[in-house]
């Protein structure tokens, strides 16, 4: 049911989510995530943003998850990237690899497949996640399975957290509006939450004013 409303989108092309240039508060807290030379960077939910492209022009590594195919195809076109499946289906996960090493040792690595099919020992080590337009794009009963899922995929590595609010029916989601609250009660119990900023997403969503956009740096209560 979720995977036909994706795959629909990128088919009619309304990918609204997609920013041109990427995402604005990634790109003002990123030092947030102090992130070493090289570290490799889990983007759930990937969709084609430009934040990969950055990432990997700052010196990061990159590693993402994306449903749909054409959207994967996309973000390698964008990348002037062949895109060819390193294998066929991994067997255990359904899922396909695409992989890329560049001449200065950086590595992109995208599956396409299913977020709840992704296991730790495919995904690899990574120093911290991306999220921005994940929690947001899932339905209220499915955000705690992604949370408890995330945690799991990562050994809770630090995450730079990008969410939305807005008063309840102001826009039918997704994005769904996420509360503190809601974040508090996925990843507290795990993660120390700290919130870096919010403010009023500059020109609203379709056309409502009334929407907020928060980053969170999340990091594990063990480090
Ligand atoms: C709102 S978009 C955000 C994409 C990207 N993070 C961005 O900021 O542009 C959500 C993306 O999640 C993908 N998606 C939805 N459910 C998924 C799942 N279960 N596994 C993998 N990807 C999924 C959709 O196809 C879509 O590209």
């Amino acid at each position: 049911m979720q995977a036909d409303f994706w795959h629909r989108r990128w088919q009619q092309n309304e990918i609204g989510f997609h920013e041109a240039d990427g995402n604005h508060l990634l790109k003002a807290h990123i030092d947030a995530l102090t992130l070493a030379d090289g570290a490799r960077v889990f983007v759930p939910l990937c969709g084609k943003t430009r934040d990969i492209a950055w990432l990997l022009s700052k010196g990061y590594s990159v590693v993402g998850i994306e449903l749909n195919e054409s959207a994967v195809l996309q973000l390698f076109g964008d990348l002037n990237l062949a895109a060819k499946p390193s294998s066929n289906l991994n067997k255990d996960t359904g899922l396909q690899y695409f992989h890329n090493t560049f001449s200065n040792g950086l590595t992109l690595d995208i599956y396409q497949g299913d977020f709840f099919a992704f296991h730790a020992k495919v995904l690899g080590d990574i120093d911290a996640v991306y999220d921005r337009g994940a929690l947001v794009a899932l339905p209220a009963q499915m955000r705690r399975q992604y949370c408890a899922h995330l945690l799991n995929l990562t050994q809770s590595a630090k995450q730079l957290l990008v969410c939305y609010q807005y008063k309840d029916g102001l826009i039918q989601g997704p994005p769904h509006s996420v509360s503190h609250e809601e974040i508090n009660s996925h990843y507290r119990h795990t993660m120390h939450i700290q919130e870096l900023y919010t403010g009023r997403v500059e020109g609203g969503f379709r056309e409502k004013s009334e929407v907020f956009e928060s980053v969170y740096l999340l990091c594990s209560h063990k480090n």
